[in-house]
């Protein structure tokens, strides 16, 4: 039911003349403890009807599709994995979430989601027809370093497949957002499940795209719906000019240290 949906809401959304669609993360299942039941292999196209319909709708709208993330299986192991399709409907990368969401918030929130998935390993950035983008999972969005690799590399936009709750949704949703977009000066596009308030997990909802001073430039409310906002790449250049971060950097003061090059 959520596959023909969803392909419902991208074909809208293409209509309403979306180049780039993102999606929330683990929208083709409930967000409980048994991922496996909707879990995929990407291999076999009719055992992948998430894959399969993502890329479809790319071809057939000729738009990038960061298809959010859906549970992949892998031999006896899972990956919570967002697939990037470009307009031609091929697969151009799939990231992996690498900083699993493992909670314990006494009195309020606990989820092992280390429980279901395994991590991924390699970071993940794409040349797409609308740009360099860099993909993290939801809880990726906490780390700052993530962002500053992406946007060291040239990613003038990060994709954020998410699904907070609710009281991380509140604290930190929007502040963490506005900060990996101000502190790199790029544009940060977030995704989420809509609330269903029946549901036993429920989500902060609040889709949103943030621009390079940290301004937010359309968002959502917690209800399904779609968020259509245009991207202009100058002000990147602009924001960059007038503020210009890079050069006032102190790197004989502290470095930011790249461990991991395997993007
Ligand atoms: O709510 C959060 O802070 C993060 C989260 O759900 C996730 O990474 O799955």
């Amino acid at each position: 039911m959520n596959i023909a949906r969803v392909r419902e809401l991208i074909q809208d959304a293409a209509l309403k003349g979306a180049k780039l669609v993102v999606l929330p993360e683990m929208w083709n299942c409930p967000y409980s403890d048994d991922f496996s039941k909707f879990s995929e292999d990407f291999i076999d196209e009719k055992a992948s009807p998430s894959f399969t319909m993502l890329s479809e709708v790319a071809l057939s709208q000729g738009i990038t599709v960061v298809g959010g993330s859906i549970p992949e299986r892998c031999g006896d192991k899972l990956y919570n994995t967002c697939c990037i399709f470009g307009s031609d409907g091929k697969l151009i990368a799939k990231h992996r979430k690498l900083h699993l969401f493992d909670v314990d918030i006494p009195g309020d929130l606990y989820f092992k989601e280390s429980d279901s998935y395994m991590p991924g390993d390699e970071t993940t950035i794409v040349d797409t027809d609308v740009g360099r983008i860099g993909i993290g999972t939801c809880h990726d969005m906490c780390f700052p370093e993530l962002a500053m690799l992406y946007g060291s590399r040239g990613a003038r936009l990060i994709c954020y497949p998410s699904a907070f709750n609710m009281s991380t949704g509140e604290a930190l949703w929007e502040l963490l957002q506005r900060a990996r977009a101000v502190d790199n000066q790029l544009f940060v596009a977030t995704c989420s499940p809509a609330r269903n308030s029946s549901g036993s997990y429920m989500f902060w909802g609040h889709s949103t795209l943030v621009g390079p001073f940290g301004e937010i430039i359309a968002t959502a409310g917690s209800e399904e719906s779609i968020v259509i906002a245009e991207i202009d790449y100058s002000m990147i250049h602009l924001r960059r000019q007038s503020l210009p971060l890079a050069t006032q950097r102190r790197d004989d003061v502290y470095q930011f240290v790249d461990l991991k090059l395997n993007a």
